[in-house]
């Protein structure tokens, strides 16, 4: 994928698009766009949940794939993660038609061999949100419960680890870092990847950093969650792709994280991530474009997790649920 150097205004692109959109990007800190590709349009999508943090940018590739951009914490990051609209967010992108989500995020290092600059691709969560946050699109008189024992897209997980390579896929690029990309299969023994969700907006204790260090924490960030519960309620195929930034809190011979720390490794590896962002990107465009049903393990889920009869379901509640599940409930 080439760098796409000339820039556009994009306040001025078209505010529709006319086709579906696959697969889409989540930015965390520091990622508030995807500079490698060409915007096409710029949609504000309103949502039986509000707005999403910002307009979704979409975006094609060389070839013309199209992607779906949204800034996690807003274009000028002003929203705190608690804040964010979570169920806006994934409701838009799967109005498009979204089937896969790659979502960046910040995150900080529980273990030693994970570095700043570091790649992970975890393969679990632990919930250390307080819940203050809506984390489902259900609620009282429709009752639904959505499989969760593996949060992320093993397929997408695996596709992930077994084509981009472990070390040196940043080979060719100016950068003086030589990030590794953490994968449960070749990097990590097998062993499970797990990051840590907590509430925020302030940063851990040491006790509490050492604690989750000794629950088999690998990272800890303040955004996996709800995104990626409401990301499978949705039936959207979902895989979160975390950049280290910090040692986090538990490490004695170091400063405890701060946001000077977060964002200087983030500006120094920015263009890694914009190139790791525009690997993932290709890697799965071509897996979709081969037609053999790529992100459709989800599809059906939900119809059958419902625990209400749905003839006892209020009218508009089955017509907010429509705006995801166009077809699965009628409205009687
Ligand atoms: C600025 S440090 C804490 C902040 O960074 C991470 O954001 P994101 O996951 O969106 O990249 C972390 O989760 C916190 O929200
Ligand atoms: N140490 C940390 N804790 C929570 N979220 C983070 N994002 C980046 N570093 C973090």
């Amino acid at each position: 994928m080439s760098i796409h150097r000339e820039k556009i205004d994009v306040t001025q692109l078209p505010h529709h698009y006319d086709g579906k959109v696959l697969l889409a990007v989540i930015g965390g800190t520091g990622l508030y766009d995807l500079p490698n590709l060409k915007p096409v349009a710029r949609l504000t999508i309103s949502t039986p949940w509000g707005f999403p943090s910002s307009p979704i940018t979409i975006s094609v590739t060389d070839s013309g794939f199209p992607v779906a951009f949204l800034a996690r914490h807003g274009q000028h990051h002003d929203l705190l993660p608690s804040d964010v609209p979570s169920r806006a967010n994934i409701a838009a992108l799967k109005s498009i038609g979204v089937k896969s989500i790659i979502a960046f995020s910040a995150v900080g290092s529980l273990q030693p061999e994970i570095k700043p600059r570091d790649f992970v691709v975890p393969t679990q969560i632990i919930d250390r949100t307080k819940g203050i946050r809506p984390s489902t699109f259900f609620e009282k008189g429709f009752v639904a419960h959505a499989m969760f024992g593996e949060p992320f897209d093993l397929r997408l997980n695996k596709l992930i680890g077994d084509t981009i390579p472990s070390k040196g896929f940043l080979e060719g690029f100016d950068t003086d870092a030589t990030p590794i990309l953490h994968t449960k299969e070749h990097t990590n023994k097998g062993e499970d990847l797990t990051v840590i969700c907590m509430e925020g907006p302030q940063f851990s204790t040491r006790a509490e950093s050492r604690l989750y260090r000794t629950w088999g924490g690998s990272v800890i960030n303040m955004s996996v969650l709800p995104e990626g519960k409401l990301a499978r309620e949705a039936e959207i195929s979902y895989q979160m792709i975390c950049m280290s930034t910090d040692y986090d809190s538990w490490n004695e011979n170091e400063e405890p994280v701060t946001v000077e720390t977060v964002v200087g490794n983030l500006k120094a590896n920015s263009a890694n991530a914009c190139k790791l962002a525009a690997k993932l990107i290709d890697v799965v465009s071509d897996e979709f474009k081969k037609n053999d049903g790529f992100g459709d393990d989800l599809k059906g889920s939900m119809k059958f997790s419902v625990s209400t009869s749905t003839h006892g379901v209020k009218k508009e509640l089955l017509e907010k649920m429509h705006f995801l599940f166009p077809g699965y409930w009628p409205v009687h």
